[in-house]
């Protein structure tokens, strides 16, 4: 098949982990004979040096006319100045809404070679499979704002629609899956929670009865995922909620360095990404984990073009490399880490080795 790219590697670490993710899409592209043609494109504070703004409005243009975008991370200390005109992480946001991506898919499965780079009790996380879907285009990151001298305000609102499509679209994954939907929520203290909760009771009612649907509070959630994340399938939730909890699930993974993410809407193109951020502590170095940021690329293969064979090949090599003991710093002790460029490489090397995934056309 053929499919236009549009990669946006953004700011710190965020080049270093596209180019390795650029690299395996390349790879896949030459061993599953398609074509793929990449474009680059400015986003954030690289965005801001060149053109004055966090998202250009060719780079938005550009990205509507992709299949898919893949993103590294924006933002640093360089553009972080409180009274900046414009933020890096603007450019983000304003790339979310305009391509209209409110469902954020955040895949959440521990590899058993980075186990041990967990902070949790191995015992807890053998078998762990879990599926974050976080609201993505509403919420407290996208109400008012207000500031005056003494005062500041962030409004948080949803609609119902909103909160419906989320929902809709987090039972609809959940069917796919081991069919348990958590609802996460700030019901006892927040107007939009209680909505929330409302409206999720009814969607899944109404139009998933094959589907379980629980609600939990976000702070004891925050808890129950560190000491049972064996107990959740799918967890759908709102856009800072979903931020907060997916940082702390890392957590499960070993590193913040190997969660992908996937954001979808009606429309065709996708946005993939990883959820980290640009790591100022460690850009430059050559040391940042590529693995979020090669499954998101994984996910871009199944999600916006429809290979899903070669997305599991993907994933199949990134596991592979790991078990083999190629970690970076992130998730290797002291003294024994691979570079980002070679785990691209051991990466790559696996994408070499017989795919196990059947019906390829090899
Ligand atoms: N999607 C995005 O573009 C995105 C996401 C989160 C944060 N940010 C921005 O990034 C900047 C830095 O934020 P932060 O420091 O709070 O969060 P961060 O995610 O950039 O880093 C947090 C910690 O995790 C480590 N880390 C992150 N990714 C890693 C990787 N791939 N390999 C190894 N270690 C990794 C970092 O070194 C750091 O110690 C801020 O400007 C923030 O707004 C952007
Ligand atoms: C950079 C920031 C705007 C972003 C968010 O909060 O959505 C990031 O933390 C993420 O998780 O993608
Ligand atoms: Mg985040």
């Amino acid at each position: 098949m053929h499919a236009e790219i549009v990669v946006l590697p953004g700011d710190g670490i965020g080049p270093e982990v596209t180019a390795a993710a650029v690299e395996v899409l390349r790879a896949v592209a030459r061993r599953y004979h398609h074509r793929f043609t990449l474009h680059e494109h400015l986003i954030g504070g690289a965005a801001i040096d060149a053109t004055g703004e966090a998202l250009p409005e060719a780079t938005l243009a550009a990205c509507r006319r992709a299949d898919a975008v893949l993103l590294g991370a924006v933002g640093g200390p360089k553009w972080s100045d409180p009274k900046a005109p414009v933020r890096p992480e603007q450019g983000l946001l304003a790339l979310r809404k305009g391509l209209g991506l409110y469902a954020n898919l955040r895949p959440v499965q521990p590899h058993a070679a980075t186990l041990g780079a967990s902070p949790i009790k191995p015992h807890l996380l053998a078998g762990v499979d879990l599926l974050v879907v976080r609201e993505l285009t509403g919420g407290i990151y996208f109400g008012d704002k207000q500031r005056s001298a003494d005062r500041a305000s962030d409004l948080c609102e949803y609609s119902v629609a909103e909160i419906e499509r989320v929902v809709r679209r987090a039972c609809a994954l959940a069917r796919g899956r081991r069919g348990q939907v958590v609802s996460v929520d700030k019901a006892n203290v927040l107007e939009t929670s209680r909505l929330w909760r409302e409206t999720a009771t009814r969607v899944a009612r109404e139009e998933f009865p094959d589907v379980t649907l629980e609600h939990q509070l976000v702070d004891s959630m925050a808890m129950h995922l560190i000491a049972k994340p064996r107990a959740f399938d799918v967890i759908v939730t709102e856009n800072m909620f979903g931020d907060i909890l997916t940082d702390e699930a890392s957590m499960l993974a070993g590193s913040l360095g190997l969660l992908p993410s996937a954001s979808l809407g009606e429309g065709k193109v996708g946005l993939y990404e990883p959820i980290h951020g640009s790591a100022p502590d460690i850009a430059g170095r050559g040391i940042a984990n590529p693995c979020g940021t090669i499954l998101s690329a994984a996910l871009l293969l199944r999600h916006s073009l429809g290979l899903a064979d070669e997305a599991a090949c993907v994933e199949q090599a990134v596991a592979g490399a790991l078990e083999r003991g190629v970690l970076s710093a992130d998730l290797a002790p002291e003294g024994r880490a691979a570079t980002t460029a070679e785990v691209t490489a051991a990466v790559l090397a696996q994408l070499e080795l017989p795919c196990q995934v059947a019906e390829l056309r090899d």
